[in-house]
């Protein structure tokens, strides 16, 4: 088994990402979580970008115990010097150095020939090594670089005394296959390639900045620089979280281990997304909430079996409480049955059935649903089953001005239906009047209300009624639960109707 290290640049390349600006108190904070995950080196900061950055790249250095702190440096002495007075009090330190060697950085943003570059690359990471023990050179936009070019640069920072070799893809523009080539070019280039550490740094601007990591570990490389959550310049960094499990869920491939404490996944990726504002996405790799969801029933089916079927990470590993098996239109009867029983329902088979049938038809109308929609199905339907009568179909013609029309239909106990129609001054007194002519009869509605079980634009609809009889004055009460409004309404009138004609 090769050893993997980790380099996270959560609070350097991920503080790029734009509208993200961690204080130092809260870069000590995620500097610790980073230490307890496992991380092996930190780039802190990049000392000589302001006074702020520097005193969190001295407060971390101060902060944590035994992980290696960085500091990031242009090709400059000021920017060497900056990073060794910040990095003065860490207990074991290390510089980042760096300098473009694409044609395309070195012409227009450097405007330094190749020749200079070198020059400069010999001189900068010559001086960083007289202060520092390791010393980290990257020359950026590798992925860019003309290969025979990039192994001069390498030698160069090699000779000069760099210890770590990162080979950044600056613009996300590289695929595994070439990732993985390059590095198995500087293997058979790069005359001391094993007394090196060569490193990976991959962003993720064509969605491959994970795959491209790995490329580099299958070919040579033994440390990986990322973020937490693949936060970063653009479209992010390397997510440290998904190639650290990668790893281990796939160490038959990999042959690999890292010093990464997976249970402290979750706990540290909710905490740089909670300092950062950047929110993660439902479906994202390790830790989006989705991850250990499954809502289909056949996979729901599977994993109530043996959650091996459908989980290749258990949600334990990696800090996450349970796998959820939410409720939807793609649900089956297995995961319906385990939650109604989880919530306290014992049903009788066929209560069981027709519970699943009306989940069929509510889940076809709602996004998701919830615990409370089945408490109020499951509610809705034992009431039905005393009631007398029950509604069968409800339809409305509704005229922007005037009187609104309505055919009921509704059948009782006996399997008799009956269907009639009247109207009323709006869409819910057409529907009561309709009932009272079917029932044949003249009740007073002394109250209505209506509310939501429910939560959002879909919620189920609770409508509670109450008639009077017109003699003797008793009052009786109505409950309708429906994903529509008007259905519930028609329910309610019908089951205050069912008991005052008992
Ligand atoms: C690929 C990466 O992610 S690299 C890290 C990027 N991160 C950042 O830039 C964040 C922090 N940066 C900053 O705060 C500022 O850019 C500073 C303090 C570093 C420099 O600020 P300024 O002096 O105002 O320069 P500015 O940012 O406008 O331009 C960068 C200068 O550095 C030069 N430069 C860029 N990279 C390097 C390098 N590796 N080595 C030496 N010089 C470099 C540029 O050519 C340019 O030089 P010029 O002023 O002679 O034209
Ligand atoms: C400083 C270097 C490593 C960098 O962040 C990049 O090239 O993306």
């Amino acid at each position: 088994m090769k050893k993997i290290q980790f380099f996270d640049t959560t609070l350097r390349d991920g503080e790029q990402t734009p509208g993200v600006n961690f204080n130092t108190e809260e870069k000590v904070q995620i500097a610790k979580q980073l230490e307890a995950y496992g991380i092996d080196v930190i780039e802190a900061g990049f000392p000589i970008s302001s006074p702020g950055d520097f005193e969190a790249v001295r407060a971390i250095a101060g902060a944590v115990s035994h992980m290696t702190v960085a500091g990031l440096a242009r090709c400059r002495k000021e920017d060497i010097d900056r990073a060794h007075e910040a990095l003065k009090d860490a207990a074991d330190p290390q510089i980042h150095v760096f300098l473009a060697t694409s044609d395309i950085h070195m012409k227009y943003k450097l405007k330094m020939t190749p020749e200079e570059v070198l020059a400069s690359i010999k001189e900068h990471v010559a001086y960083a090594r007289s202060k520092f023990e390791k010393v980290q050179f990257s020359p950026e936009d590798a992925t860019r670089t003309n290969k025979d070019f990039l192994v001069k640069a390498v030698q160069t920072a090699i000779d000069a005394g760099a210890t770590i070799i990162n080979i950044p893809d600056t613009v996300g523009y590289t695929n595994p296959t070439e990732y993985g080539a390059l590095f198995r070019h500087l293997r058979e280039n790069i005359a001391n390639f094993a007394d090196v550490t060569f490193s990976s740094h991959c962003h993720d601007d064509l969605g491959m900045a994970t795959a491209n990591a790995l490329a580099a570990i299958e070919n040579g490389a033994t440390r990986v620089e990322g973020t937490m959550n693949g936060i970063g310049e653009r479209a992010g960094n390397t997510a440290i979280e998904e190639v650290a499990i990668a790893l281990h869920i796939r160490k038959d491939f990999y042959q690999a281990e890292s010093s990464i404490v997976f249970n402290q996944t979750k706990r540290t990726s909710d905490l740089v997304s909670r300092l950062s504002g950047v929110s993660i996405p439902r479906n994202k790799a390790v830790i989006g909430a989705n991850a250990y969801a499954h809502e289909s029933g056949i996979h729901q089916d599977g994993v109530l079996k043996n959650p091996d079927t459908y989980e290749i990470i258990t949600p334990s590993l990696v800090g996450v409480d349970s796998n959820s098996l939410p409720l939807g239109k793609l649900s089956g009867k297995h995961a319906f049955a385990t939650r109604v029983a989880e919530l306290g329902y014992d049903l009788a088979a066929d209560e069981m059935n027709d519970a699943f049938k009306r989940f069929k038809v509510l889940a076809d109308k709602k996004k998701q649903v919830t615990v409370d929609d089945l408490h109020a199905l499951i509610a809705g339907q034992t009431q039905e089953k005393k009631d007398h009568y029950l509604l069968e179909n409800l339809q409305l013609q509704y005229v922007s001005s005037g009187r609104q029309g309505a055919i009921v239909c509704i059948s009782d106990k006996e399997g008799n239906t009956y269907t009639d129609s009247a109207v009323g001054a709006g869409s819910i007194q057409s529907i009561y009047n309709t009932i009272d002519r079917i029932l044949q009869q003249e009740i007073i509605l002394s109250d209505y209300r209506i509310k939501s079980v429910t939560g959002g634009e879909d919620a189920q609809a609770e409508v509670h009624v109450v008639v009077k009889h017109p003699e003797t004055g008793r009052k009786y009460n109505g409950v309708g639960i429906d994903f529509d409004v008007l259905q519930a309404s028609a329910k309610a009138y019908l089951q205050a109707s069912s008991a005052l004609q008992r």
